[in-house]
């Protein structure tokens, strides 16, 4: 761990992470001998960072109680991602879903392609990814599919294993943008790649309106997403989800002032990311492009996910913040980002 520290510490051209603003030699010496109960070290949150020197955060959270031990380091982290002075975050509140204040952001839809909500989860007492073992992951993945076969209607649907699918199945979903898959040099430096795909599927209702990941960089992400821009549609279909999951035997971890915990610290709190798929040709070729969606607390990627390009003017936009503000709060600060989008994409 010395070398991969002394490789973050001289690095200078190309790394700007928060990894590196705040892990100075007094949290490092501070922090290197520590361990979480279930075992989890500094290395396992900084190793990523540091083998990643392009890393935007670099840091991930070794397991839930490594957001106790090694606060030193990941406090300031948080702080500065989700731009608040005190780790403060409040109890979930998803707002009144006949009275949400919005509906279709894009009625006429000449530029909303798609619109999906995600939420992160992780199951109470378990390891995250640099150190969960083979056995636990398939003990989460039966819970999990124990707790899914409890939801009806129309959120109701079946779990595709991954190991069991072919490969043309496997690539027809990510190209769909349902599925996940194992190519993030970042997340994979930080074991979230191990005994791939062991573990790892999918849950999908009839429509894919409706999706779950296991075993992805988090043990769970929640999704809902359909064609079109109709954000309350999707956002409630969440909540309501979120809500059965609620009474349905799992148990996620949380931690007061923290929300709930994900291995990523960009995720914690609401642990929800709201995007649009929005055409945007003329926005984004302006110099100003980036810092207008950070003034809206707007986070621009490519339409293959997080680090990949965007492909004839259409970029994913969603909410930056999670952590600090309420599920209600971190959709409506979304929603009226992408208005602003929307508005100035029209008058370009
Ligand atoms: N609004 C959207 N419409 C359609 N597909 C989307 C939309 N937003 C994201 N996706 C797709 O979801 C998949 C996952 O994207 P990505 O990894 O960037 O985000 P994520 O699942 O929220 O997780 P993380 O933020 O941890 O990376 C990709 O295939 C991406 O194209
Ligand atoms: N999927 C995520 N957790 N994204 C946030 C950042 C991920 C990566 N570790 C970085 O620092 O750039």
């Amino acid at each position: 761990m010395d070398a991969l520290y002394t490789k973050l510490k001289d690095a200078k051209e190309g790394c700007h992470s928060l990894l590196k603003k705040y892990l100075s030699q007094d949290v490092y010496d501070n922090l290197k001998d520590k361990k979480t109960g279930l075992g989890g070290t500094l290395l396992d949150c900084i190793r990523s960072g540091c083998e990643n020197l392009d890393s935007h955060c670099g840091v991930y959270a070794c397991d839930p109680e490594g957001y106790t031990v090694f606060d030193k380091l990941l406090d300031p982290v948080i702080k500065d991602y989700h731009q608040v002075k005190e780790i403060n975050h409040p109890d979930p509140n998803f707002g009144d879903l006949k009275n949400l204040g919005f509906g279709n952001l894009d009625p006429s839809g000449e530029m909303i392609i798609s619109t999906r909500v995600r939420v992160g989860r992780s199951h109470a007492g378990y390891l995250f990814c640099p150190s969960v073992t083979a056995e636990q992951r398939k003990e989460m993945e039966e819970k999990t599919i124990k707790a899914l076969k409890k939801l009806k209607g129309d959120l109701g649907g079946k779990y595709y294993s991954l190991e069991k699918m072919t490969k043309e199945e496997e690539t027809q979903l990510v190209e769909d943008h349902f599925l996940f898959k194992n190519d993030d040099r970042m997340l994979g430096s930080a074991g979230g790649y191990r005994d791939w795909p062991s573990g790892r599927g999918i849950f999908h209702n009839s429509d894919k309106t409706f999706l779950v990941w296991l075993n992805e960089e988090d043990h769970l992400r929640f999704i809902s997403m359909q064609k079109g821009g109709d954000l309350a549609q999707v956002y409630s279909r969440l909540v309501t989800a979120m809500n059965e999951m609620q009474d349905s035997g799992l148990e996620f971890a949380t931690k007061k002032g923290y929300g709930f915990l994900t291995f990523c610290p960009t995720n914690l709190g609401t642990a929800m990311r709201a995007s649009v798929h929005i055409k945007i040709p003329k926005l984004s070729q302006q110099p100003d492009f980036k810092d207008f969606c950070e003034k809206l607390h707007l986070q621009p990627r490519g339409i293959h996910g997080e680090n990949t390009e965007s492909v004839g003017g259409v970029y994913d936009i969603s909410n930056k913040r999670r952590l600090g503000l309420t599920e209600f709060e971190a959709i409506t600060e979304m929603k009226n980002g992408i208005m602003e989008i929307i508005k100035r994409e029209k008058e370009l």
